[in-house]
Formats: C-alpha cells, sequence, structure tokens
C-alpha cells in the first residue's frame, strides 16, 4: 500500500507541475497519514458467471454501470484475465452542472487489464480543480461475452480523496472555490444512468453478482505501520 501512495504521488505532482501549482501542491491534500484523509480501498468481487444464462443480456447489461469517479484519481488493479472494463471520453464541464445533467455516450473503448499494469481514471475533483482541462472519464464495466473468462472477477480500487478540508479550486479560477462536501452535494444529482430501463437490470445484477468491501480506517492502519 505504501507503494501505491508512492504512486499517488509521483502521480500528482506530475499532475500540480501540468497544470502550474507547485510540485508539492497536493501532497498535504492526499496524505493518507492525515486523520483528514478521505481515500479509500474498494475491494470487489464481481461473483462468477459460468452456468448462467444471461442470453441477450451480455450485449446490453453491465457488471457496474456508466459512471465518472468522483474522487481525485482512481488506481485500478485488476484479477488476471479480467475482461469487461470500458472507458469513454469524459463530459465538459460535468463537474459544475451539465446542461441538463445527462450526457450520452457513443463510444466505448475496452480497457484491458495487462499484467502488471495499473489503470489510473480521472475523477470529478480533479476535473475541477484542473479547471476541467483533465476531464474525468466515464467507464462501466460491462458482461463479459461468450467466449470471454466467464470466471469471478476481483477489483481492487484505490480512490484518491483529498482531506476533509481541503478548498477546489483550478489555477485559473474557472470555477468558483468549493469544499470537497459542496462539492460532493453539488454532484451527487449528476451521475447518470445510461438508460433508465435497463438501470433496473443492471442494479439487480449489481446486487447480486457484486460484494464490494471498502476499508478506509484499515488502509489507515496498515499504512501507519512503521
Ligand atoms: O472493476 C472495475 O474495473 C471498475 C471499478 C469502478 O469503476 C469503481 O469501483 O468505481
Ligand atoms: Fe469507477
Amino acid at each position: 500500500m505504501q507503494a501505491l501512495q508512492q504512486l499517488v504521488d509521483r502521480l500528482m505532482s506530475l499532475f500540480a507541475v501540468g497544470l502550474g501549482f507547485p510540485e508539492d501542491f497536493f501532497a498535504e491534500e492526499t496524505d493518507v497519514g492525515s486523520p483528514e484523509n478521505n481515500t479509500m480501498l474498494d475491494y470487489t468481487k464481481h461473483h462468477s458467471l459460468e452456468g448462467i444464462e444471461l442470453g441477450k443480456l451480455r450485449q446490453s447489461a453491465n457488471r457496474i454501470t456508466a459512471h465518472t469517479d468522483e474522487s481525485l484519481i482512481t488506481l485500478l488493479l485488476h484479477s488476471p484475465g479480467s475482461v469487461g472494463l470500458e472507458s469513454a471520453a469524459g463530459r465538459d464541464g460535468q463537474a459544475v452542472g451539465s446542461e441538463d445533467g445527462h450526457y450520452k455516450v457513443d463510444r466505448w473503448e475496452p480497457c484491458p487489464s495487462k499484467p502488471g499494469c495499473i489503470i489510473v481514471n480521472i475523477g470529478d475533483m480533479l476535473q475541477y480543480w484542473s479547471d476541467g482541462l483533465l476531464k474525468s472519464n466515464f467507464h462501466r464495466v460491462r458482461l463479459p461475452q461468450e467466449g470471454e473468462p466467464q470466471a469471478e472477477r476481483y477489483t481492487i480500487a484505490w480512490f484518491v480523496w483529498p482531506r476533509d478540508g481541503a478548498v477546489i479550486q483550478g489555477p485559473k479560477k474557472r470555477y468558483p472555490p468549493t469544499t470537497m462536501r459542496d462539492f460532493m452535494k453539488a454532484r451527487a444529482s449528476l451521475n447518470f444512468l445510461e438508460d433508465p430501463a435497463r438501470l433496473s437490470i443492471c442494479f439487480l445484477l449489481s446486487q447480486s453478482h457484486i460484494e464490494s468491501h471498502k476499508c478506509t480506517p484499515q488502509v489507515q492502519s496498515q499504512l501507519s505501520r512503521p
């Protein structure tokens, strides 16, 4: 876990420099040693679909429906052979309110997991903090198709969040300053659901085929060990 945090520190310092902030700008905001820290480890098991007849659902239903992450960035680690993660372009200005609160994705790109690789998503808070320059990308996990592995799929997601008191505003001040909590309140209504008719199916699948465990306190105690 220390290694993950080192990677986060490196990535965030590169983003800081690229945006025109001091190199250590995000270091205090994302310090997992701080009691105000909100970074979270999320372990998810997608149950095996072997022997389950899903028919046409394979084409349309998802293991995780399309969304953007609220985080600054998210690091995704997958079990070998995981399939289904797909990404789409981010939504411009979404974090401060889109035209109608919805967004239609018309092209999904597969993001196959490769041995030894970590996938990094940009989240809504970094989009806001970068004046909309870095776009939080939509992503989803679709069901495995025929011929793809139907076995369990495991994901470890390291959601990097700023600390409680962080004031979020980009270097160009394109959006007004906000706190993490106010940002989350404003954002709550914005994550979209691709297709309401499909949603109930996705939801049922999610409920019965996913176990998720979030563990902030454990992570923090792990990290504070010498
Ligand atoms: O399981 C995955 O690959 C994606 C997980 C994800 O998007 C999330 O937990 O927010
Ligand atoms: Fe996500």
